[in-house]
């Protein structure tokens, strides 16, 4: 168990890799499956989206600097097979950042995404910045139930200068909640990533793998085109566009190419709730709007392996975020 005293050696970069779990359990001669559910929780923008995709080993989820930007409970799938047959399925939800500030429709429903992806889960991975603990913290470590497994991840270690203060906020912390373990780490750092999923293996059932050896995500190409263009869109306008502003997928249509394969028609539409967004969405003579085309394109291109037509509106429905239903109507629970 990582103790605040033992946390030095288990963040020594060194002490990770090697096999998962080398007392592999043998049942009746045949190498078992472990497969188990482990929820991604903490506040807005500790790192919740970035975790899972290192986890995961694929972009799953979209990150950018602005808070929020997780709007839907995502699971991606990594699934370690030793080769015999047996192995780990690690099953991650990434759930959106816990809202406490605003009342509207959106944030409540958001809030509704977070306590379903907790209940009845093999594993909690508690994500904070390492050295802080806010209120913002404090309201979401109040979801969680004494008797679920949970790890508290120190994410964001790498932005840590005095590492010495690091263990008496350890031992703060310990007095919050009755954490399995302690894991120090930065999830940009692939052997800190490594070592997290050691330490989650230990936590999952013996039980067959839930889904196939080669799947990543349980959400469609549709869903995943939608959160792409979502973070082009956040990432080219910068802090400037609200937080409510959002992507509806209108059309998905496949079609067979001769000359390229395998090509996809999308047409999406950018939902804001002003004029002014709208303006801002579309940029100077249109220039914003193509590049935010462009860049999802070309991502979404490489992730389906397809070649793509990808058409981009905008359109201004102002208060949707405070409407229930029209929250329920562009997709979110
Ligand atoms: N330096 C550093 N930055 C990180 C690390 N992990 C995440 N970040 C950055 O923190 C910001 C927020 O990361 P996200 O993964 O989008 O955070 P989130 O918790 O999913 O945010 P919400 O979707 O708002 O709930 C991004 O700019 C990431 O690049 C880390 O270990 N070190």
């Amino acid at each position: 168990m990582n103790t605040p005293e033992n946390i030095a050696a288990a963040d020594d970069p060194e002490s990770a890799g090697g096999h998962l779990n080398p007392e592999k359990p043998v049942v009746d001669g045949l190498p078992a499956q472990r497969c188990g559910v482990i929820a991604i929780v903490g506040k807005p923008n500790v790192g919740k989206s970035t975790l899972l995709n290192a986890l995961v080993g694929q972009k799953i989820s979209i990150t950018s600097r602005k808070a929020q930007t997780t709007r839907h409970r995502i699971t991606g799938i990594r699934t370690l097979p030793d080769g015999q047959g047996g192995g780990t399925q690690f099953i991650f939800v990434d759930t959106p950042g816990f809202q406490t500030r605003h009342s509207k429709a959106l944030n409540k429903s958001l809030n509704r995404t977070v306590l379903g992806a907790i209940d009845g889960v093999d594993l909690v991975l508690f994500v904070v910045e390492a050295g802080s603990f806010t209120l913002g913290d404090a309201k979401v470590l109040a979801l969680l139930r004494p008797d679920t497994p949970t790890l508290l991840v120190a994410n964001k270690l790498d932005t840590v200068h005095r590492r010495a203060e690091i263990a008496p906020w350890l031992r703060d912390m310990q007095q919050r909640h009755p954490f399995a373990e302690f894991v120090p780490m930065s999830a940009k750092n692939p052997k800190d990533v490594q070592r997290l999923l050691q330490i989650c293996e230990r936590y999952l059932p013996e039980q067959p793998w839930w889904y196939g050896e080669d799947e990543l995500t349980d959400k469609s190409e549709k869903f995943l085109a939608g959160e792409v263009v979502r973070e082009k869109l956040f990432r080219l306008t910068g802090d400037e566009l609200p937080y409510t502003s959002t992507v509806v997928i209108e059309q998905f249509k496949e079609e067979k190419s001769k000359q390229h394969g395998r090509m996809v028609r999308i047409a999406a539409t950018i939902v804001v709730e002003r004029d002014g967004h709208k303006a801002m969405v579309i940029g100077d003579k249109g220039e914003r709007l193509k590049r935010i085309g462009t860049e999802a394109r070309q991502e979404l291109e490489k992730l389906m392996d397809c070649k793509m037509f990808l058409e981009l509106w905008v359109k201004v429905r102002s208060g949707w975020a405070d409407d229930e239903a029209r929250v329920r109507s562009f997709g979110y629970e």
